[in-house]
């Protein structure tokens, strides 16, 4: 992270006064809790919002955004800072590619994550898709088996798009909650959870409109259909996952190569063969000398077994 270079945040001026106002006092909360640097990760499948995403966050086209799915697969990192706070942002491009997980692309983000710290994972998706996908499917368990089950502590779930209508007059709530419920059901799934995980179901969801045309309140602030003002409330969450009481992820090799296969479960020997001694060898061999002892020979065993003692 040393070579990263770190600009002021200027793109913060951008925000409506509010805005501003509230996401200084989040990073003065952050602050007063050690926190001076917050690194988050933002994946999901290609052409689903994440680098308008940052940009949003960051208040400036720090990164670019394309209709169509991005040619380089290379991770980018955005670094700002502002009144001694540093906010890192790692936008990739999506992992999927012909209906399957693109195992380089994968490979290039963590190596690009190597000695990184994760403090947050963005996993961002669409508000305006009726039923989870299959390759939603694939980019969850791919996030959960490169990172762990633990990733989804510090996680947080983003849906753009969300300046949206619902079919059919449902109600935009109503809406939103199916669509997360389907998405957490997922997670939990492609994270290999326990049912009804308390881990999984408190993953927050948040709405995201990264639209230039975004409805805005009266004091300029971009609002969703449900009136909150999302950015400081996105920040607001963030701050609150940060500060759950769980660990950030430390990305090291061990982490990103998985375990050796060789080392795996090489202390136990000597213990499973002590435990195959007392619990098998020696009940065997026991069973073996009072079998011996207590059979009944038949006669014709005695009579040779008395005739050759008289013999010497
Ligand atoms: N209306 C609307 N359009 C959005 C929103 N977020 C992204 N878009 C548009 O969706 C398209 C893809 O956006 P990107 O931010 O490049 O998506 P991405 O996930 O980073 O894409 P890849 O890097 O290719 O994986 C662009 O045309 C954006 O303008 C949103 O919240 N609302």
């Amino acid at each position: 992270m040393a070579s990263q270079v770190i600009r002021e945040w200027v793109g913060i001026n951008n925000f409506a006064m509010a805005t501003q106002a509230k996401l200084l006092e989040l990073m003065g909360k952050l602050k007063q809790e050690n926190v001076n640097t917050l690194t988050i990760l933002v994946m999901g499948k290609g052409g689903v919002g994440k680098s308008s995403t940052v940009n949003s966050i960051i208040g400036e086209r720090a990164v670019s955004v394309s209709p169509f799915q991005s040619e380089v697969p290379r991770p980018v990192m955005v670094s700002r800072s502002r009144a001694g706070f540093t906010l890192n942002i790692i936008d990739t491009p999506g992992i999927i590619e012909g209906g399957y997980i693109n195992d380089q692309a994968l490979e290039i983000i963590k190596r690009f994550l190597l000695n990184k710290t994760i403090d947050i994972l963005l996993y961002v998706d669409r508000l305006d898709a009726y039923r989870v996908d299959n390759l939603e499917k694939q980019v969850i368990k791919a996030i959960t088996n490169s990172f762990g089950k633990v990733i989804w502590r510090r996680a947080l779930v983003v849906l753009t798009h969300a300046q949206f209508s619902p079919p059919d007059g449902l109600p935009y709530d109503e809406f939103v909650s199916r669509r997360s419920a389907a998405l957490l059901e997922t997670v939990r799934t492609g994270g290999s959870f326990i049912r009804n995980d308390a881990q999984v179901l408190s993953i927050p969801v948040v709405l995201v409109e990264n639209s230039g045309r975004c409805s805005k309140n009266e004091k300029d602030e971009k609002v969703l259909p449900n009136g909150i003002a999302w950015i400081p409330y996105l920040v607001e969450t963030i701050t609150k996952v940060v500060l759950n009481g769980s660990k950030s992820i430390f990305v090291d090799k061990k982490l990103i190569e998985g375990p050796n296969p060789n080392q795996r479960g090489k202390m136990l020997i000597p213990f499973i063969f002590v435990l195959q001694y007392l619990f098998v060898v020696k009940p065997i061999k026991r069973a073996i000398r009072s079998d011996i002892l207590t059979q009944s020979r038949p006669s014709w065993e005695l009579r040779e077994m008395s005739f050759s003692s008289r013999k010497y």
